[in-house]
């Protein structure tokens, strides 16, 4: 039987391949992304990253078991420091000022995001918090993965593909199928719904990175 991870994926397969096989990621596979682009698109991911932890916070409310907590809470340790430190790294590298870091609005993709993450977070239910967790980590592993391509050179490039493909990132998106699958399918239209947006909104993440 397909795995109602998969099942959710197939639903969106276009979108999801849009996603992952965007102009963005083979820019940045390439080492040709613009810039602008790159900074610009940090920029809004860096907001991503701080209600991405609060969706990390309702998973260890939300899930069923220690083991599972045990997991989000290792997951949100390398988030806020491995993560969070090559944002300021990049931001170093490309330029960006701390101002201009934080001054900058928050586009309407970015907004999405965040209205997602609280509306997931709010629902209490594991399996809606597991939905858009899935979509943000393992859409990003399948583009980071896909083709086994030669890293680009310039750290800011590369590291944004190492942080998405490495053994500890792909435990983790192993771990969140696994408990999407189990959990899923007593809570199917709530996981569809949420993860259908989800994808849509990474798109449109992508998409607006060329709006710099
Ligand atoms: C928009 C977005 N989606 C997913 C990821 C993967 N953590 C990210 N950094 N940014």
């Amino acid at each position: 039987m397909t795995a109602f991870t998969e099942q959710l994926r197939q639903a969106n397969l276009q979108t999801w391949e849009q996603a992952a096989e965007h102009r963005f990621v083979q820019e940045l596979f390439a080492g040709t992304i613009d810039d602008a682009v790159m900074a610009h698109y940090l920029i809004q991911d860096h907001r991503f990253l701080d209600s991405f932890l609060t969706l990390l916070g309702s998973a260890i409310a939300t899930a069923d078991t220690f083991e599972a907590r045990l997991r989000f809470g290792r997951f949100a340790g390398m988030v806020s420091g491995d993560e969070n430190t090559y944002f300021l790294r990049a931001f170093e590298a490309l330029g960006v000022s701390e101002a201009r870091s934080q001054q900058e609005p928050d586009t309407a993709p970015t907004q999405g995001f965040q209205a997602i993450m609280r509306e997931a977070a709010a629902t209490r239910n594991y399996a809606a918090v597991l939905a858009v967790l899935n979509v943000a980590e393992w859409l990003y592993q399948d583009w980071a993965t896909r083709g086994n391509k030669p890293l680009p050179e310039h750290f800011v490039h590369a590291e944004w593909v190492t942080l998405h493909n490495n053994p500890f990132f792909n435990d983790f998106v192993a771990f969140l199928r696994a408990e999407l699958d189990r959990i899923g399918p007593a809570h199917s239209d709530i996981a569809h719904d949420f993860f259908r947006r989800a994808v849509a909104l990474e798109l449109a993440f992508f998409d607006e990175a060329y709006n710099a």
